[in-house]
């Protein structure tokens, strides 16, 4: 912990660097939950970036990287089905938006969306799933082995960097679910119900995490197999402000895969 206004993290022993990626060596950094929110917000108000303009980016690295991790013909259903799992806030954007560049991608996403925020950015986002011939479940299914049955991957995009305290219904039924699938979970940012800097041991345990702009702290914690790294839009002088330490996306790709 380097005490500048970002903490840079280091595992004992460990060097977080990613051999065989080509990543240059050193610590990446892991911001903490004030810290992210901090980056995010500077964005907006200092940066003059517009919400959606960076839900786009960050959806796009999101099927991006599910793309490379799990491509279609990996799936041993007969078709590629994704079930996507929306929250209320920006995480569930970022949900919609993978969705429909999944579609786009050959996948067959299928969303749950039940709680969704009257603004028009989330409207909007979700009237283009539906002219993209995504269906929308109306209720979640009740038996994890339906899940198994009918989807070669979950996306989770429940919740973000914002999430805090014990889950309120009706995620909570929804992520005991999600911790019962066998097909494996690709968690948007963080692992929806982990403590943004400490995880949870005994929750979701995803097979992919996407970390936007940068790993939050709670990803040290993360032990599935696909590690990336998305949201290719922070601007150098941002990065610098922040001591944000992070490995250099290969040429004009918008994700890099960290482990
Ligand atoms: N700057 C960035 O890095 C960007 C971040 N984006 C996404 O935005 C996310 C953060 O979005 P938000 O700040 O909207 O927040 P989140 O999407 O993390 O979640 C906030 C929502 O969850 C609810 N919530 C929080 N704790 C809860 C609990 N214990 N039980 C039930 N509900 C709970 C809140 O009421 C709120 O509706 C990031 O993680 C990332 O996915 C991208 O969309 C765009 C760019
Ligand atoms: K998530």
């Amino acid at each position: 912990d380097g005490g500048s206004a970002l903490c840079v993290c280091k595992v004992e022993g460990v060097d977080l660097a990613w051999p065989g990626f080509g990543v240059p060596r050193g610590a990446i950094s892991h911001p903490r939950q004030e810290e992210a929110q901090a980056i995010d917000q500077e964005l907006f108000t200092e940066y003059k970036f517009s919400v959606d303009q960076l839900m786009e980016l960050a959806g796009l690295s999101c099927a991006t990287a599910i793309a490379k991790a799990y491509p279609p013909s990996s799936f041993t259903t007969s078709q590629p089905a994704v079930l996507v799992v929306c929250g209320p806030g920006n995480n569930g954007g970022d949900g919609l938006v993978c969705a429909r560049h999944l579609k786009m991608f050959g996948y067959q996403p299928t969303v749950y969306y039940p709680k969704r925020p009257s603004k028009s950015l989330f409207e909007g986002l979700t009237t283009q799933c539906k002219k993209m011939d995504i269906p929308f479940l109306p209720e979640f299914p009740a038996e994890a082995a339906f899940i198994d049955e009918l989807y070669g991957l979950v996306v989770d995009a429940i919740f973000g960097f914002s999430f805090k305290g014990a889950v309120r219904e009706p995620f909570g039924s929804i992520l005991s679910t999600l911790e019962r699938v066998t097909v494996p979970i690709a968690s948007i940012d963080i692992p929806s119900g982990w403590d943004v800097e400490k995880g949870k041991a005994d929750g979701l345990q995803p097979d992919m995490l996407i970390s936007l702009t940068a790993p939050k702290k709670a990803a040290m914690h993360f032990t599935g197999r696909y590690h990336f790294l998305g949201g290719r839009f922070v601007p150098p002088m941002l990065q610098e402000k922040y001591a944000l330490n992070l490995p250099a996306y290969p040429g004009t790709d918008c994700v890099l895969q960290l482990t």
